[in-house]
């Protein structure tokens, strides 16, 4: 392996960029101001969320946060996003996920305005990407752009495959890729012989949650592997790339944990200010 693409040190470059640009918009007496609700008490969920309220602070983004009990309604929660698209004071809306079963998140999606969406899940923005327009982008999409990017990774003609088709990270990341000028193809649970799409890909990036499921067998030497895969394995976190062994024959891969993770919550924030910048006609 040549490249260990980690997420720290870009992360730490948008979070120094974003306190400047914030600076400058509270002197123009503009307040980015970013909403974040919670339904429900998941555990994983109230870290991410401390940590998305530790990074507003320090970066000067104002977050309001709520917090609603997990028997709350689809129609209580949806009530409460079509006000809050309404208050001028909010810049940016974005709901935690997993959210109880009640609630459909396509639901959340399709109500938060796409002006405020923080996120970039709702409907019409996802569709705007396969147009071409990417500023509003799901974090984890703008975390894999943001390591691309920094690290030089090459990825036009790339043949890149994605491995997951989710709505808000397999199916974006390939509308950007295609913009990027990549080859792209999705691969999912119905794929058949996924070792023979990965074995010829420049470019594999993993989005399933399923550990080992990429093996050092299914890459080609020099291959660039990014890995979105979130596992817990008798207590350790590890992506769904057997990191060790593919590491060894790759020229780039990222680790996890450290890897696109530690950039998802910067990335929010810029988005937020993104959103800020839009609604002030900047
Ligand atoms: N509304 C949203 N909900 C969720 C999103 C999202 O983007 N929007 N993503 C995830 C959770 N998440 C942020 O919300 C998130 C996930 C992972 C990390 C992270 O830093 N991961 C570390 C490891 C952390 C650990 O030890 O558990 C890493 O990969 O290095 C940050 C934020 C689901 N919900």
């Amino acid at each position: 392996m040549k490249k260990l693409l980690e997420g720290k040190t870009p992360a730490n470059e948008i979070k120094e960029n974003l306190i400047e640009e914030i600076k400058k918009l509270k002197s123009d007496g503009i307040n980015p101001t970013l909403c974040v609700i919670e339904v429900g008490d998941d555990p994983a969920s109230k870290i991410y969320l401390r940590v998305k309220r530790n990074l507003a602070k320090k970066v000067g983004i104002q977050e309001i946060g709520l917090h609603f009990p997990a028997n709350t309604s689809q129609g209580e929660l949806l009530e409460k996003i079509e006000e809050l698209n309404q208050d001028p004071s909010i810049n940016g809306i974005m709901v935690q996920l997993p959210v109880p079963p009640q609630i459909d998140p396509r639901a959340i999606f399709e109500t938060i305005a796409p002006e405020k969406d923080a996120d970039g899940f709702s409907p019409l923005n996802l569709g705007r990407l396969w147009e071409g327009q990417s500023d509003i982008i799901p974090a984890t999409v703008r975390s894999i752009l943001t390591l691309i990017d920094y690290y030089g990774i090459e990825i036009a003609g790339k043949n890149t495959v994605i491995i997951g088709r989710s709505v808000i990270v397999g199916k974006p990341l390939a509308a950007v890729l295609v913009e990027r000028d990549a080859t792209v193809t999705i691969a999912h649970s119905k794929t058949k012989n996924l070792s023979e799409l990965t074995k010829n890909a420049d470019v594999i990036i993993s989005d399933v949650g399923k550990a080992h499921l990429v093996t050092e067998d299914m890459v080609k030497e020099g291959a660039v592997i990014i890995d979105v895969g979130m596992n817990r394995e008798n207590g350790k976190l590890m992506g769904d790339v057997d990191f060790d062994k593919v590491a060894a024959k790759v020229n780039a891969i990222t680790p996890v944990p450290g890897g696109v993770g530690p950039l998802t919550v910067a990335s929010l924030m810029k988005q937020a200010v993104i959103l800020t910048r839009k609604q002030h006609g900047r």
